[in-house]
């Protein structure tokens, strides 16, 4: 089994408790719940903007441990000040470590768009998205089929949270191209193997949309890549591990916008 089918698996059964436990009509009660979104396109296009959507990822299946005990009212807002244009907050236990209000705690610090990074199976995850302060939720073509990815890219919608949608092949670009989305990653590490392909991406993007909101995923440490995918369209580059792994992520990212305004 690979680990996007492990994570699924788990998922579904964590998600079934959670229904249980906390009905749709108690998260709906969240202030959020009512409140606007703020659009992750709009950060990510707008004058100068460094395009860095910095990533609260305390560990992974393919690094283990990254940095356990991080702060997450801290950390994002260091990220912020650094000069990213959004952020993402995983909010996954049981693969990556997440604590129960990473996100919620992000929020309550900061204005600018935030990705909720889990897996998304079921309507019920997208409320909670919702509910926790999200404006943007992820759907990995991978792990659902096209009409799950239309259903829940609207669903979400409905709410006002911005979608990403993230691919990893060209089959995937194809059987998706009636889906409802506002914006692409492509993910450089390949799930099965957890190599890193800057290349792969490049090459994949081509096959895309010119007018799509494009997003670099994964396995990204040096500014110069950032810029050489800049200049083959992507707007975006989800960064992770590369910040978090050191002891000062919000340095760490304020470096790494610093060389790439250098290198421009
Ligand atoms: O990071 C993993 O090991 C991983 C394994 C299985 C599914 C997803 C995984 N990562 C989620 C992500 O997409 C990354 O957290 C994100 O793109 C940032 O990547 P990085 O900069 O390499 O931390």
């Amino acid at each position: 089994m690979n680990i996007l089918d492990k994570i699924a698996q788990h998922k579904r059964k964590e998600v079934a408790e959670r229904k249980s436990l906390y009905p749709i009509q108690l998260l709906e009660k969240s202030i959020y719940f009512d409140s606007p979104t703020v659009k992750m396109t709009d950060y990510l296009t707008r004058k100068n903007a460094s395009g860095i959507i910095a990533e609260f990822k305390r560990q992974s299946p393919s690094k283990g441990a990254i940095n356990p005990y991080a702060n997450p009212e801290e950390v994002p807002l260091q990220y912020m000040q650094a000069g990213a244009s959004a952020l993402s907050v995983l909010t996954d236990n049981h693969f990556f470590g997440a604590k129960n209000h990473d996100l919620e705690t992000a929020r309550k610090f900061n204005y600018c768009p935030i990705l909720r990074k889990d897996f998304m199976l079921d309507e019920y995850q997208i409320v909670e998205a919702k509910a926790m302060g999200a404006d943007c939720i992820l759907l990995i073509a991978k792990m659902i089929s096209p009409a799950e990815v239309k259903h829940l890219a609207d669903f979400a919608k409905s709410l006002d949270l911005q979608v990403l949608l993230e691919i990893h092949n060209e089959n995937e670009i194809k059987a998706n191209e009636d889906a409802s989305v506002d914006l692409i990653g492509i993910n450089n590490r390949n799930l099965d193997t957890f190599e890193v392909s800057i290349e792969h991406s490049i090459r994949l993007a081509e096959l895309l949309p010119k007018e799509l909101i494009k997003i670099a995923e994964s396995g990204i440490n040096d500014p110069n890549t950032v810029n050489l995918l800049k200049k083959e369209g992507f707007d975006g580059f989800l960064i992770g591990e590369y910040f978090m792994k050191n002891s000062n992520p919000g340095e760490k990212c304020q470096q790494f916008i610093k060389a790439l305004n250098h290198v421009n």
